[in-house]
């Protein structure tokens, strides 16, 4: 095999060369807000001898950080939805900035065997959508200007111009797996032409929504590593690809591991001493027991409580106070802290333990409020672009504490929000007038990106369903009637069979007529 034909010197001035431009791209206006734990020279190092920078994710993010900007300025906001379509991706170009790629819908209706959205899909599942979506993107932005082209620019002022080259915004959930395999994700997401990504906190193989039981996070530090893991493979590919830092904290039951201090506040223990959930519901299955009401009478004799709790529990109220001002003293006090301070403090001894409400994966039991997710929050926020708190319910107090806590440290964030599957805003206490003005009272706490994420699961759906009935009752008529009629003569025209279509006849005549030496452009 052939040496690299490069000297010495050759090498190191790329090198060095590579290090100024990747500190001068860190310091622009669009990434001076990061912070990495890594220098430049250590991502110069990790990059290829040849340019292969990706220009389409790249372009795509900074329009979308410009779009995001000037909402912020404003006061504004995105309002887009998922899909997974390109024929409904060309007609968003109309009235969205933005497309998102979600991974629900992706698990419906890209792999081969759909189901609930509990992140089971392969990981490339969704930057292959992306990928789809964006080609498809490219192929109406071409067609359009080459028939705008076959016309003088006078006649051009009369034609439509879309922008079909909406941002997309993909789904990447918990990076599935460890570091090298978010990194292939990442990189898959941004050769794909994407412009922002999400990541969150979820634990791997325990999205859930259907048993009952709440979801499982990870700790805080390996969140962090995960985005980390994102910007790192950003920053080798020279990426401007923007990561959207998701935190699906809210309402989540369990945690996979106690290994950081800044999570044990809100590690749930038993105070009392009771045999081990695991032991209880291995008795109980022997038994023939129903298992879920087992697990609720356990912790109902549990007496669960985080450590903080506890302390208050048997501790006088003076005794609490002193306890609590010593705890935070230190940010985030450990367990072992926190029991060294009680001991001080406090008379009576505190029994907790949370290795007794272990679950049979072995995640712990925790208690996180509005304040967990806002540290999450603060604390990825250098580490990306944009802030997401997923929800489960839109409780206002709760959605305005969180945006108030982040900005108060960092007053120029964005968000994003997810109007997620069936929020019931009737039953969270919302007026309709409250509603109605939802998305402009989140834009002006800087919620700069709203998603109604899988609006094909209710209405897609429900026009496939009325135009299914209507078509088997009525027939031709009736398509004429309700679908080629009104598309063939609103204006401006909804994209159908006729010469501005999205089938895009003009373009392949375009390249025969090449091939065959014709002009295909107008002399203005
Ligand atoms: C946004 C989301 O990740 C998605 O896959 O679309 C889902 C959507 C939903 O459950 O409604 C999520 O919020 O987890």
């Amino acid at each position: 095999m052939p040496q690299l034909n490069i000297s010495l010197d050759e090498e190191q001035a790329k090198f060095e060369a590579d290090v100024a431009a990747i500190e001068k791209q860190w310091s622009s206006p669009r990434q001076a807000h990061l912070k990495r734990p890594y220098s430049a020279h250590t991502i110069a190092a990790l990059r290829n001898s040849i340019d292969v920078a990706p220009t389409a994710s790249s372009q795509q993010a900074i329009k979308l950080w410009n779009q995001l900007q000037e909402h912020n300025k404003n006061g504004t906001t995105e309002l887009t939805f998922g899909t997974t379509e390109p024929t409904i991706v060309s007609q968003m170009a109309k009235h969205q900035q933005s497309v998102y790629v979600s991974g629900a819908l992706c698990g419906f209706s890209e792999v081969d065997a759909p189901g609930m959205d509990a992140c089971d899909y392969p990981w490339d599942t969704v930057p292959k959508t992306v990928a789809k979506i964006f080609k498809s993107q490219l192929w109406h932005d071409q067609r359009q200007r080459q028939f705008r082209l076959r016309h003088t620019k006078a006649q051009r002022a009369t034609l439509e111009n879309w922008d079909y080259m909406a941002p997309l915004v993909a789904d990447g959930d918990m990076g599935f797996g460890n570091v090298t395999s978010t990194m292939k994700m990442a990189k898959a997401f941004v050769d794909a032409g994407v412009a922002m990504i999400h990541l969150d906190d979820l634990a791997i193989g325990m999205k859930k929504f259907t048993v009952g039981q709440g979801r499982t996070v990870v700790p805080t530090s390996e969140y962090l590593d995960r985005l980390r893991t994102v910007r790192m493979q950003f920053d080798v590919m020279g990426a401007e690809t923007l990561l959207l830092c998701r935190c699906d904290t809210d309402h989540s039951e369990f945690i996979s591991s106690v290994v950081d201090p800044r999570d044990h506040e809100y590690v749930v223990g038993a105070t009392k001493r009771v045999e081990s959930l695991q032991d209880h519901l291995a008795q109980a299955q022997a038994q023939g027991k129903d298992l879920k009401a087992a697990r609720a009478a356990w912790k109902a004799n549990a007496g669960l409580k985080t450590f903080d709790e506890a302390v208050q529990a048997v501790a006088s109220e003076d005794e609490f106070k002193a306890y609590l001002s010593e705890v935070r003293r230190e940010a985030f006090a450990s367990l072992t802290a926190r029991r060294e301070i009680a001991s001080k403090t406090v008379q009576a001894d505190v029994f907790f333990d949370w290795e007794r409400p272990r679950s049979a994966m072995g995640q712990y039991m925790w208690k996180p409020s509005v304040k967990t997710i806002i540290e999450r929050a603060v604390a990825a926020a250098p580490l990306g672009d944009v802030t997401w708190a997923r929800m489960d319910a839109p409780v206002w107090k709760d959605i305005v504490e969180f945006h108030e806590g982040v900005r108060k440290v960092y007053p120029d964030r964005l968000f994003a929000f997810g109007y997620t599957g069936d929020y019931d805003y009737g039953k969270a206490g919302f007026s309709p007038a409250q509603v109605k003005t939802l998305h402009l009272d989140l834009a002006k706490m800087g919620v700069v990106w709203q998603v109604q994420p899988i609006w094909a699961l209710q209405g897609l759906n429900m026009v496939a369903e009325d135009f299914g009935k209507m078509w088997a009752e009525e027939g031709i008529a009736g398509y004429v009637r309700d679908v080629q009629g009104p598309a063939l003569s609103r204006k401006p025209m909804t994209d159908g069979f006729e010469k501005l279509s999205w089938c895009g006849g003009y373009l392949a005549d375009a390249f025969f007529e090449t091939i065959a030496g014709e002009e295909i452009t107008e002399k203005a």
